[in-house]
């Protein structure tokens, strides 16, 4: 037998027929549905009289339209929003779907919801509609996004046509210096392949500095698969994946456990198997990054400097001039020298207790700088729960920040949470697009570290120099 990589062993597990041009039916383990993307797939069931395949195998929790102030359950004043959400709890009734309302302390972002109750496990397919799908890569499963109509489809049979896409590794080697965090990794490695860089690949994450990161980490790397252009990414499941796993609520238990086990054991890429295409990033040279423009490519080390149109070459430079115009900077002008407005930290690529760990560790005794806004909004209710038993939440809030309930919130501007234009925001989400938190808004990416160094000095800051400053 040839050698496999991960993604071939997950893929071929799946495929329940081929057709002669390569396309394949595959079956999906794992449906995870939220309110913007399955009101009408829903209802193109309802229309055709068919149920849902497998209740048992899918998952809905509203999270991008819902409030997260305090005050939430007075209702969603945006009709469109509220429309949303009414249907996907509608829907979640009438078709018997596993479902966590707002008013569950389970709600929250449909990507930390899924791993937190153990509903992504290791060798599954999980399919959502929804880019950020790649997050449960991290397990070693196959999560990608899927549109509506093939919502429909999955809803309906619980499988999904699909081509295969190829393989493409990218190595992380050696360790992480003190400061850099797996968002500066999944960043950088954007700022290297560029947004098209994966476009047509499964990218599977590998090397030491991967293996050394927490199942958290794990996350945020393949949260950010999708901004590279990759189909999907994903890393191979270890000790500390079913360490993750194990004792979740929907994990496998007893022999069913074992029996697992066995299986996720043999999940990894097969010495010689060949990858049509490899990126390789020593960890050493990575450094803690932000973003400067409107693309997560327009990434850079925080003791740079705003790039010139001229740095760069092609269709680029009129993007790059666009970019700089928008964002309202000059180029030359050191990216520490950048004053902010606003400050989030929350979203599925860094809305989980570590990630708040690593924002209150900063923030720890100190107040934000004058005239800032600044939010936590914690991943899901659970995350939120756990960060005030551990003490984070009075930590957030004596440092002048906003301590609100599970959602996507201002990582998209589809909720109250909404940058007004010009204001500029130190954000620990995965997407700096023009208007992307509000129109006119700008959006710089980082870690939740740097964001929180940033919200005390009132401007982009180099996490370590702030480490050494204000110990
Ligand atoms: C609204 C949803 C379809 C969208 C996505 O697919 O990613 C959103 O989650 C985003 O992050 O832009
Ligand atoms: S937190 Fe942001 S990126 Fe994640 S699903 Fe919500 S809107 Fe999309």
């Amino acid at each position: 037998m040839s050698p496999k990589t991960l993604y071939d062993k997950i893929w071929d597990a799946h495929v329940v027929d081929t057709q002669d041009d390569g396309t394949c039916l595959l079956y999906i383990d794992r449906h995870l549905v939220h309110e913007v993307t399955s009101p009408q797939a829903f209802e193109g069931l309802r229309m055709t009289g068919r149920k849902v395949r497998a209740p048992e195998k899918t998952i809905a929790v509203p999270d991008h339209n819902v409030p997260t102030t305090l005050d939430r359950e007075k209702g969603i004043e945006n009709e469109e929003s509220r429309i949303q959400v009414e249907a996907l709890d509608k829907n979640a009734r009438d078709f018997g779907i596993n479902y966590y309302p707002v008013s569950d302390i389970r709600q929250g972002i449909v990507h930390i919801v899924g791993p937190e109750q153990g509903w992504t496990l290791p060798g599954m397919t999980v399919v959502c509609g929804d880019s950020h799908t790649a997050t449960h890569g991290a397990f070693g499963a196959l999560a990608h996004g899927i549109g509506t109509s093939e919502v429909e489809h999955v809803l309906a049979t619980q499988t999904l046509i699909q081509k295969k896409s190829k393989n493409m590794k990218v190595e992380i080697t050696g360790k992480l210096r003190p400061g850099v965090t797996a968002k500066d990794i999944t960043l950088s490695v954007i700022g290297a392949t560029g947004t098209a860089g994966g476009t047509g690949y499964v990218i599977e994450y590998c090397g030491e500095a991967i293996r050394d990161l927490s199942m958290e980490g794990r996350m945020t790397v393949c949260n950010m698969a999708i901004e590279g252009g990759a189909r999907a990414g994903l890393i191979a499941p270890d000790e500390k994946t079913f360490e993750y796993v194990k004792g979740r609520p929907h994990a496998p238990k007893g022999a069913q456990w074992e029996a697992a086990l066995t299986w996720w054991k043999t999940l990894k890429t097969d010495e010689g198997a060949h990858f049509d295409k490899v990126v390789t990033l020593k960890g050493e040279d990575i450094a803690p990054v932000v973003t400067w423009g409107t693309s997560p490519e327009d990434v850079l080390p925080i003791t740079g400097a705003v790039p010139s149109p001229e740095d760069f070459k092609g269709g680029k430079v009129e993007a790059a001039a666009r970019s700089i115009e928008y964002m309202g900077l000059t180029p030359g002008q050191k990216l520490t020298d950048i004053k902010i407005d606003t400050v989030f930290i929350g979203s599925c690529t860094n809305g989980r207790i570590e990630d708040l760990r690593a924002a209150a560790e900063i923030l720890k005794g100190k107040k934000i700088a004058d005239g800032i806004r600044a939010m936590v909004v914690p991943g899901s209710g659970l995350v939120r729960a756990q960060a005030e038993e551990e003490g984070l939440a009075q930590i957030f809030i004596d440092a002048g920040f906003e301590w609100r309930l599970a959602g996507c919130s201002m990582c998209l501007a589809m909720n109250p949470d909404q940058l007004s234009p010009g204001e500029r925001c130190a954000a620990t989400s995965n997407r700096n697009f023009e208007g992307r938190q509000g129109r006119g808004g700008r959006t710089h990416l980082m870690s939740p570290a740097m964001a929180a160094a940033a919200a005390v000095t009132g401007h982009l800051t180099d996490v370590r120099d702030f480490m050494l400053t204000h110990a």
